[in-house]
């Protein structure tokens, strides 16, 4: 990685799949808020000039709150994000600060990825103009209609699991995202708002503990790949 890098890091979500009073990103995860995890590993990378987090708007307060007591001197704005996660992500690129010429979009409830990760994206997007993680499917992918009728079953060696970070050229993800707002056009993640353009988006393949913390099972699985983490890192 060369370039001056910017993260995203989208954490103004409800978690209605997780079912918790306390929305996910807020959940202890060995003792630290889920977000702070992640936060805390991007904040520890030298290539990351700075962080722009994306929060609700009644956490703001909350949420600068933390990013003083875990000393993340990297955040240089905590804003409030939108109804939609592409809205949240278009406020975050707005608040990053100039100098980031090239910005990576993170799901703050994705706390187990790995720097090598983060460096294998960044490299690639640096190389293609954006790149992705992801992971190859391991099952058998079925299209299925409404009656629950299979329709085809698409070839499993073009189909990738889609995880973030995302990154690209500052420029090129802006544009992309003011095309989409003109056009109302939702995506469910933002090579999506990229691809649309014509870009092109490559994959960088990821690793399958970069799991996003969406349902209550979710949890134990991610303290276990928490602590594997750990117990591998001390080794070293
Ligand atoms: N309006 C939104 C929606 C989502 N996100 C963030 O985008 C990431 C991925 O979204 P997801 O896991 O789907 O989160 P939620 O929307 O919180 O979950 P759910 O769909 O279960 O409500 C999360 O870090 C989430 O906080 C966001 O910043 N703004
Ligand atoms: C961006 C993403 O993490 C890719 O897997 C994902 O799309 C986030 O939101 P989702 O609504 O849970 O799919």
């Amino acid at each position: 990685m060369n370039a001056h890098w910017g993260a995203v890091v989208v954490a103004a979500g409800r978690g209605s799949r997780m079912g918790t009073k306390e929305s996910k990103q807020y959940l202890p995860l060995h003792g630290k808020p889920i977000l702070v995890h992640t936060l805390e590993l991007f904040q520890a990378m030298d290539e990351i000039a700075d962080i722009a987090l994306v929060v609700g708007a009644d956490d703001v307060e909350r949420c600068t709150g933390l990013v003083e007591e875990y000393k993340l001197g990297k955040v240089t704005a905590v804003v409030a994000g939108g109804s939609e996660r592409q809205h949240s992500v278009f406020a975050g690129i707005k608040a990053l600060s100039p100098a980031a010429e090239w910005v990576m979009v993170h799901d703050g409830v994705r706390p187990l990825v790995t720097q090598k990760a983060v460096r294998a994206c960044c490299e690639k997007a640096e190389q293609n103009g954006a790149a992705v993680l992801a992971v190859p499917v391991k099952d058998t992918i079925k299209q299925v209609d409404d009656t629950g009728l299979i329709v085809s079953t698409p070839d499993r060696r073009s189909l990738w699991a889609i995880q973030t970070p995302q990154a690209f050229r500052r420029d090129l993800l802006t544009a992309a995202h003011e095309r989409a707002a003109e056009e109302h056009f939702l995506g469910t993640d933002d090579a999506m708002v990229v691809e649309r353009t014509g870009a092109p988006v490559v994959i960088a393949e990821g690793d399958y503990t970069n799991i996003k913390i969406t349902t209550p099972d979710d949890l134990p699985w991610a303290e276990f790949l928490l602590e594997k983490q750990r117990r591998e890192e001390n080794k070293q």
